[in-house]
Order: structure tokens, then C-alpha cells, then sequence
């Protein structure tokens, strides 16, 4: 057996959380071979209610799991850390606005990209799903200098599997059938679902689905909206869903993605496809067996794909500078 990997989620004591620790400790991540080292991070006033998720993580048995740590202490639970899950934040309550969230959550996220850079291995590799995810992981990357910015992403895999499986539903399929879909953006309500590269068992999903109005309206907001519309009806944020997509995140950068295949991540943009460079922006990527993930280049762009692609980019300039405002008052 390999050495264990020591893994790090905040917000441990959460709703998302709960649904993703099994997951991550039974071995469906990273793997059946690789012992798991689990560090979990929450807030003081949570410890009691960790107490209670470190006992079921002990009373699952899982072989792989070969040590637990809670802690609320951050240095230590960023010591020697292999990969980040940094999913402690506020969530978004009905009624509250993105910007709410931001003022709340920012900080905790420079905080935290200030432990990765003293505390954490150079290599680790770090998801940001605490919202704005994308502008925290670029606060997180910004106070972690000593660790390549490519390092940092953010989760927008859930929109990815959301918009899959709309076009599943709509064409009477599996959503594995559906392949290439790209997020890009922002992971909000101006995220842009692009299907114009996408496939369905191997035609393109434009003339599967013949209907350029519903791909254009209809298909587009109720992925952009999607979040909103379970918050509505949960009255909680996603969670379950938000947990499977952060494990296939994980794992794709891990083991790499299928030939002829990509996925949509929040990374750090190196100015493709016009974006401005070191924003966190989610673009088509492709990952090798050397954990090393390429933008997907030379995708055409059309006029409507170009001025989504802007709005999703002009709101996290917006939201980086208002960050960056909380974080340097
Ligand atoms: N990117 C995505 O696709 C996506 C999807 C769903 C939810 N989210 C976001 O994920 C975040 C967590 O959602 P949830 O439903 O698990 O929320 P939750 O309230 O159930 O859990 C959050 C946990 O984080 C903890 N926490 C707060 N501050 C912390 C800190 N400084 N350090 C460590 N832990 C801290 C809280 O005590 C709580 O236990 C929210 O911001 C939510 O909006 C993102
Ligand atoms: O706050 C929101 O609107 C979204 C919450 C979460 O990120 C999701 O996508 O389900």
C-alpha cells in the first residue's frame, strides 16, 4: 500500500460535507489502492457536531481510512496537506444576494490561502466550492504565492452535470451519453452552458436536439438558475449533488480524463479565448495521467457564445475587485 494522502475538507461538520466524506474515505476518489489520511476543519462552535461525523466516518469501517483528525485549529489542519477541499463558507440563503455571501465568505478564504502558503505541501492541489467559489479560490491563490497558481481551482462541475443532464432529459438518453459540454464562467447565474462542441452517442447535440430557441433560452437559464431554484425548494443549498461533483472533479484530476473527452473547471486563466489572464474562469480542460490538466484549445467562438463569455468574465472582474477591496481594508 502507497503512503496515505492527507486530504483536508472545511466545513466539515456541513451539509455537503456529510454527503462527501464517505465518498472520499471509501476509496471512490482516489482510489482503491491509496490510504486516506482525513483532516477536518470547522469552526470552534462546531466541534460537537464533528465529534458526532468523526464517530460514523469510525463506524463505517472502512479499510482505507487510516486516520482521522478533527480539528478547528487551522495551522493545523493545513500542516502537510496533499489536497485542499475547501468547501467552509456561508452558504446563500433564500433572500440573501451574491454579494452578501462575498462579504462574509471572503476572508475566510484569504485566511486560508495564507495556511496553504505556510503550512500546506507546494504540490497540493486545492478546490475552492465555498461561494463565490471562483473569486475565493482567487483570493486563496493570491495570498498563497509560493504555490503554482495552477493549483487552485474551483468547482463548476456541478453546472456541468446539471447541464448534461438536461440535455439527457430532453432527448430521452442517459446523461452519460452526453459528452463535451463546457461551462465557462463564472459559477453564478451569468455562467455561460455552451453545448455548440458537445455530443450525443457521437452526432453533435445541436442536430440531436433541433431546437436552437430551447438551447438558447430555456436550456441556458435553467442551468445558470439551477442552484437558486433547489435553494427555493430545499430551503438549503445543494448538497448532495454539490458532494458527487467535487468527487468527479477529484477524480478526473487525478486519474485524467477519457481520450476525446474534457471537463468544465474553474482555473486560472492564461488569456485563452480572450479571458483576462489570472482570473479563476471555468473553461474546457484535459488531463493526462500526470495530474496535469491543458485548456482544450482552438474551439470556434461564435457572436452569441463571445458576448456569454464577456458577461460571465466582466462579473468576476466586478466580483474579484470587490474582494479584493474586503480583503485589503
Ligand atoms: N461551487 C458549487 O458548485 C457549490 C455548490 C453547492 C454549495 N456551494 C457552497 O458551499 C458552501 C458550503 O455549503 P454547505 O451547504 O455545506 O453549508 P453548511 O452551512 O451546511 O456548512 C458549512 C460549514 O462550514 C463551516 N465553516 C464556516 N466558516 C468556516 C471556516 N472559517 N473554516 C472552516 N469551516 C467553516 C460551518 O461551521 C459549517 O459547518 C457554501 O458557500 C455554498 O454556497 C458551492
Ligand atoms: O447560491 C446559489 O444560488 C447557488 C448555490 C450552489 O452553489 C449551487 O449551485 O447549488
Amino acid at each position: 500500500m502507497s503512503k496515505p494522502l492527507r486530504v483536508l475538507v472545511t466545513g466539515a461538520a456541513g451539509q455537503i460535507a456529510y454527503s462527501l466524506l464517505y465518498s472520499i474515505a471509501k476509496g471512490d476518489v482516489f482510489g482503491p489502492d491509496r490510504p486516506i489520511s482525513l483532516v477536518l476543519l470547522d469552526i470552534e462552535a462546531m466541534m460537537g457536531v464533528l465529534k458526532g461525523v468523526v464517530m460514523e466516518l469510525i463506524d463505517c469501517a472502512l479499510p482505507l481510512l487510516t486516520e482521522i483528525i478533527p480539528t478547528s485549529d487551522i495551522s493545523m489542519a493545513f500542516k502537510d496537506i496533499d489536497v485542499g477541499v475547501l468547501v467552509g463558507a456561508m452558504p446563500r440563503r433564500e433572500g440573501m444576494e451574491r454579494k452578501d455571501l462575498l462579504k462574509a465568505n471572503v476572508k475566510i478564504f484569504k485566511q486560508q490561502g495564507q495556511a496553504l502558503d505556510q503550512f500546506a505541501k507546494k504540490n497540493v492541489k486545492v478546490i475552492v466550492v465555498g461561494n463565490p467559489a471562483n473569486t475565493n479560490a482567487f483570493i486563496c491563490k493570491k495570498y498563497a504565492p509560493s504555490i503554482p497558481p495552477q493549483n487552485f481551482t474551483c468547482l463548476t462541475r456541478l453546472d456541468q452535470n446539471r447541464a448534461q443532464s438536461q440535455i439527457a432529459a430532453r432527448v430521452g438518453v442517459s446523461c452519460q451519453d452526453v459528452k463535451n459540454v463546457i461551462i465557462w464562467g463564472n459559477h453564478s447565474s451569468t455562467q455561460f452552458p455552451d453545448v455548440t462542441h458537445a455530443t450525443l452517442k457521437g452526432k453533435p447535440v445541436l442536430e440531436v436536439v433541433k431546437d436552437d430557441n430551447w438551447i438558447k433560452n430555456e436550456f441556458i437559464s435553467t442551468v445558470q438558475t439551477r442552484g437558486a431554484a433547489v435553494i427555493a425548494a430545499r430551503k438549503l443549498s445543494s448538497a448532495m449533488s454539490a458532494a458527487k461533483a467535487i468527487c468527479d472533479h477529484l477524480k478526473d484530476w487525478f486519474h485524467g480524463t477519457p481520450d476525446g473527452q474534457w471537463v468544465s473547471m474553474g482555473i486560472t486563466s492564461d488569456g485563452s479565448y480572450g479571458i483576462e489572464k489570472g482570473l479563476i474562469y471555468s473553461m474546457p480542460v484535459k488531463i493526462g495521467a500526470g495530474q496535469e490538466y491543458t485548456i482544450v484549445q482552438g474551439l470556434s467562438i461564435d457572436d452569441f457564445a463571445r458576448s456569454k463569455m464577456d458577461a460571465t468574465m466582466k462579473e468576476l472582474i466586478e466580483e474579484r475587485d470587490a474582494a479584493l477591496q474586503t480583503c485589503e481594508a
